[in-house]
């Protein structure tokens, strides 16, 4: 059995990823793949209290990080590798990259914290124990944040990170924007753009990189 296709949407809060998510699946079943579609924090029932938990409470960004590590440590085992190794293709709306973008840049969370963690929540698949699960492809809805926020304003109710201040999700915009820079994975989607023109960019990444 070929291995599946694990793909991550990213990007700050409104930038336009769940408006493409259900394309993006029409599009792999189409083809006549499988989907398995799923979302951070959350995927498993585990992660989906944890995921309620993060985004309603206050609370320590060492605390906040662990959380959402924990979640990601059931979606990895419960969902994400056994789809992988089904041959579905994984559309994650966020994974880890969001952990280094909300708690390490927007929070200042400690990076070098979160590579542990990342290292103890996605290593270990044999035969390759020290090689880390990660996407094979992210697409990364890039847009500034004030239009973002002026895109969410009225669309419904903020949760505990959309009601952050402007400044947070421009220092969160930085943290993917460093992310991006080290991983070839990454295709910027220039989300600042009317919807067709944005997923004309996703349909073009997905055949550029041969995945669609
Ligand atoms: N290209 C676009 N132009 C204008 N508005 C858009 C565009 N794409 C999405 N929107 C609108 O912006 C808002 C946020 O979009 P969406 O919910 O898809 O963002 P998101 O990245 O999934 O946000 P979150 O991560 O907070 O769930 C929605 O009201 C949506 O209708
Ligand atoms: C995976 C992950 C997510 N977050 C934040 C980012 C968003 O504000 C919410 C999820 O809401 P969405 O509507 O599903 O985008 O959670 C985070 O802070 N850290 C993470 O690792």
């Amino acid at each position: 059995m070929t291995r599946g296709l694990f793909l991550t949407l990213e990007g700050i809060d409104g930038a336009g990823k769940s408006s493409h998510i259900d394309a993006l699946e029409a599009l792999f079943r189409t083809r006549g793949r499988t989907v398995t579609r799923t979302r951070e924090p959350g995927g498993t029932p585990l992660g989906e209290t944890l995921r309620t938990l993060v985004l309603t409470q206050p609370m320590d960004a060492l605390t906040e990080s662990l959380l959402v590590f924990a979640a990601r440590r059931e979606h990895v085992l419960q969902v994400i590798e056994p789809a992988l190794a089904r041959g579905d293709v994984v559309l994650c709306d966020r994974f880890t990259d969001a952990t280094f973008a909300y708690q390490g840049a927007g929070r200042g969370f400690d990076l070098d914290v979160l590579s542990s963690l990342e290292h103890w929540v996605q290593a270990g698949r044999a035969p390759e124990p020290d090689v880390l699960l990660q996407p094979a492809l992210t697409l990364w809805f890039d847009l500034p944040p004030e239009i973002a926020a002026e895109r969410l304003a009225g669309a419904r109710l903020p949760d505990k990170f959309e009601s952050q201040p402007v400044e947070f999700f421009r220092r969160v915009a930085q943290g993917y924007a460093d992310r991006a820079a080290g991983a070839a994975r990454f295709a910027r989607i220039d989300a600042n753009r009317p919807r067709e023109q944005v997923w004309q960019q996703i349909e073009a990444t997905l055949a550029a990189r041969g995945f669609a």
